[in-house]
């Protein structure tokens, strides 16, 4: 893999309360990572306008709203995300079937090939099987993420977010044309946070990972660019060691 291949996996979580944020780190990150993800809370703060502006400055963009509602307003929404012209967006498989397939069914009516490719979010990272089961799901991790990564395959979803320690079984599950992106990634020289579910840069890629979210390894580094080096420098080596 080369280190244009190995950059372009990585979307960096642009998890920033405001504009000057934004600014900064397209200005400083351009280069260094494939994509920008937008997620609730500066989309909260900014809205359009963050979007606008990363994609102003060359950026693609990943939507993170997570969509979680009725079949109609969660297909609105996503249609809403694709007129911003992102390149992904995302919604939560545990919405179900029909919200799943009424939001790709009304994307794909609407603005046919010109459209984001929508993601669904599997079970977060930062769950584990103890915080499943406060909330009633006792199914083992690996079975109810594959279960959803189905479900959403077949309401015509184009992929899954996912932790990379399912990504295999995803694979398997769903095929290769199935886009797998991972958060929950840590490189050796960072601190875990409140990710449960993590895994290395490389051996996500190694997992069939298409896209890496990464936030806080390279926005709490005390050098972000090189955070972002190093991280291709670890899926390079991996992939020259497999
Ligand atoms: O949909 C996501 O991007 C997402 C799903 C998930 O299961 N876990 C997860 O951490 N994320 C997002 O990925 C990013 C991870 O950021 P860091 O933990 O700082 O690398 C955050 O912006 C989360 O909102």
């Amino acid at each position: 893999m080369t280190r244009d291949d190995a950059r372009n996996k990585i979307i960096f979580a642009l998890d920033v309360p405001g504009m000057a944020e934004v600014t900064k780190w397209a200005g400083l990150l351009s280069n260094k990572v494939g994509m920008f993800k937008i997620g609730k809370q500066l989309f909260t703060a900014c809205g359009p306008e963050a979007v606008r502006a990363i994609r102003q400055a060359g950026g693609e963009v990943f939507l993170d709203l997570k969509y979680h509602d009725i079949p109609n307003t969660v297909a609105m929404a996503t249609l809403e995300a694709a007129r911003l012209g992102v390149q992904l967006c995302n919604l939560h498989a545990l919405g179900g079937y029909e919200m799943m397939a009424t939001s790709m069914e009304t994307l794909r009516s609407k603005c046919g090939e010109q459209r984001p490719k929508v993601l669904a979010v599997t079970i977060l990272t930062s769950s584990n099987q103890e915080t499943l089961a406060e909330i009633g799901i006792e199914t083992p991790i690996r079975e109810q993420v594959v279960r959803l990564a189905k479900l959403a395959q077949r309401a015509g979803v184009d992929g899954v977010v996912a932790s990379p320690q399912e990504t295999s079984l995803i694979r398997e599950a769903c095929g290769s044309d199935f886009l797998i992106v991972t958060p929950g990634v840590r490189p050796a020289f960072a601190s875990v946070d409140d990710q449960k579910r993590i895994m290395t840069p490389a051996d996500a890629v190694s997992a069939g990972a298409d896209y890496l979210v990464i936030g806080r390894p390279i926005s709490a580094h005390a050098d972000p660019v090189q955070a972002c080096d190093l991280i291709v420098d670890e899926i390079v080596a991996g992939k020259a060691g497999l």
